[in-house]
């Protein structure tokens, strides 16, 4: 895929107010110690190095020097441990998919990958629960999983590439959190190593555990700010036998509402997925991929999914709910795809969004939660706000989960149009009692905009908490939440 071919600034030079911590710098001492832990999984080449400083979207760029590549939780072990008694700081990564910034070192911190940790460890067929290790890659999880009868709770755009660790490191949210819930209730325990080295083992497979506080919370959604998560256990659904995807054309956002309604009185507990995308949305992916709208044009598209166990029965559900969508008005245009290349094509044309962004030249990406009857209104006062200083304003997202993302694209990088936008959006989201980050997290690019979001007192308490599990700051540091001073 080709993206952003300019190479991005440096990561410190995002608004110009960085200065490296005093961490210390490695060392041809230290690098002998790392050889001699993991032979031949330690990387210095620069060219190497390149795509692991470098996050997806091609917008930040650390200089790391060092990237290991342990294979189990005894070598992150060893690895954290040093590096806390050397001050030397790191940036755990997993697939590098994130898109706020937190994948990628700023300066010179050591990259741990998980890519090495890719292990499944166990897989329960009664229960439905998997363990595995942090470098798994979603999509083979998937397929693993499919030969036993289920699937991951989970499904992301980038389900090829991210890695389960960094899922869970960043909470992501994805395309299904409607229908099987967040992370934060499907996974069942993890593993992470503090730090220090010490291995916090909290991996059991139960589903009802209420002994003292939740542990494996702290570690969701932190993104290795605390720790790096080394393995996971997962609640994971079965896989359902019949599954129908249908496109629909609306004419307003207020129609796109009464359709989620509607859906969700007859559809009921067959629904997996309600997603939402606007026309020029939808005129992004058909200009750069090539991907085929098979209905006229509409100001919204929505994507609806159903997941079941019998074929006749979800059928018999969708199609009393299609006639009676356009019947009253409400769509007026649709598609049903039941056969899979067809439903992969119907998925494409919103999975794919992001990517066919990326072509535009450089996107500002807003990842909000907004209260659902609000959620297009910011799409369409940014637009007028920004006039024709903006290639792209679009809208789109997860509206089941009350999800927009708002994603705004320009030629190359514009300061005023950066000032147009913030603190616009995050002021316009707080005012709504949204949050300014829904599902991709703070990373580096939005930590600061933190308080729009949560009061100074809980900034505070997370601040405290970092301090406890990592006295010294070499996690991840410069993301998600502000320093403490
Ligand atoms: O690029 C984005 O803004 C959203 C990416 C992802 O969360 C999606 O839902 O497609
Ligand atoms: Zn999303």
């Amino acid at each position: 895929m080709s993206l952003n071919p300019v190479q991005p600034p440096p990561t410190q030079d995002h608004k110009g107010i960085f200065t490296r911590l005093p961490f210390s710098e490695v060392t041809d001492k230290d690098l002998t110690f790392f050889k001699d832990l993991i032979p031949g999984r330690v990387v210095t080449d620069e060219d190497d190095l390149k795509s692991h400083n470098i996050d997806w979207l091609r917008t930040v760029r650390g200089h790391s020097k060092l990237l290991l590549r342990p294979k189990n939780t005894e070598e992150v072990s060893n690895i954290l441990k040093y590096c806390n008694d050397r001050n030397l700081a790191v940036t755990p990564q997993g697939g590098n998919t994130g898109l706020v910034g937190g994948s990628v070192p700023v300066f010179d911190e050591i990259i741990i990958s998980t890519a090495l940790m890719d292990k499944v460890i166990s897989f329960d067929q009664v229960s439905g629960s998997l363990v595995c290790q942090c470098g798994c890659i979603l999509e083979s999880l998937n397929q693993y999983l499919e030969g036993q009868g289920y699937i991951m709770p989970l499904d992301l755009g980038a389900k090829g590439s991210c890695h389960i660790g960094g899922n869970i490191a960043t909470n992501a949210g994805g395309l299904r959190l409607l229908r099987y819930g967040s992370l934060r209730g499907t996974v069942l325990g993890l593993e992470a190593v503090l730090p220090n080295g010490t291995v916090l083992n909290c991996l059991n497979s139960l589903r009802k555990d209420n002994t003292g506080y939740d542990l494996k919370q702290l570690f969701i959604g932190s993104e290795g700010t605390l720790g790096l998560i080394t393995a996971i256990s997962i609640l994971c659904p079965r896989k359902p036998s019949s599954v129908n995807v249908a496109l629909l054309g609306c004419e307003s956002f207020s129609k796109v509402l009464q359709v989620f309604t509607l859906c969700r009185d007859l559809l009921g507990e067959i629904l997996s997925a309600f997603e939402f995308q606007d026309l020029e949305s939808m005129n992004v992916v058909q200009t750069h991929l090539k991907l085929m709208n098979p209905l006229q044009e509409s100001p919204f598209y929505i994507l609806i999914e159903t997941a079941g166990s019998s074929a006749q029965h979800d059928e018999e559900k969708l199609n009393v709910f299609l006639a009676k969508a356009l019947e009253s008005g409400l769509v007026n245009s649709g598609t049903v795809a039941t056969d899979q290349s067809k439903i992969k094509s119907v998925w494409a044309l919103r999975e794919r969004i992001t990517e066919a962004l990326a072509h535009d030249g450089y996107v500002y990406k807003y990842d909000l939660s907004i209260p659902v009857e609000k959620l297009y209104a910011l799409v369409e006062e940014t637009r007028v706000r920004l006039g024709r200083t903006a290639k792209r304003v679009v809208g789109y997202g997860h509206l089941g989960d009350g999800n927009l993302h708002l994603n705004i694209t320009s030629e190359s990088h514009s300061k005023s149009l950066v000032a147009a936008l913030e603190p616009f959006v995050y002021e316009w989201t707080a005012q709504h009692c949204g949050s300014i980050s829904a599902e991709h997290g703070l990373g580096f690019k939005k930590r600061n905009h933190i308080y729009y979001s949560k009061s100074p007192e809980a900034v505070q308490l997370m601040q405290i908490l970092k301090k406890l599990l990592d006295p010294k700051g070499i996690m991840n540091p410069y993301k998600t939440i502000p320093s403490s001073g």
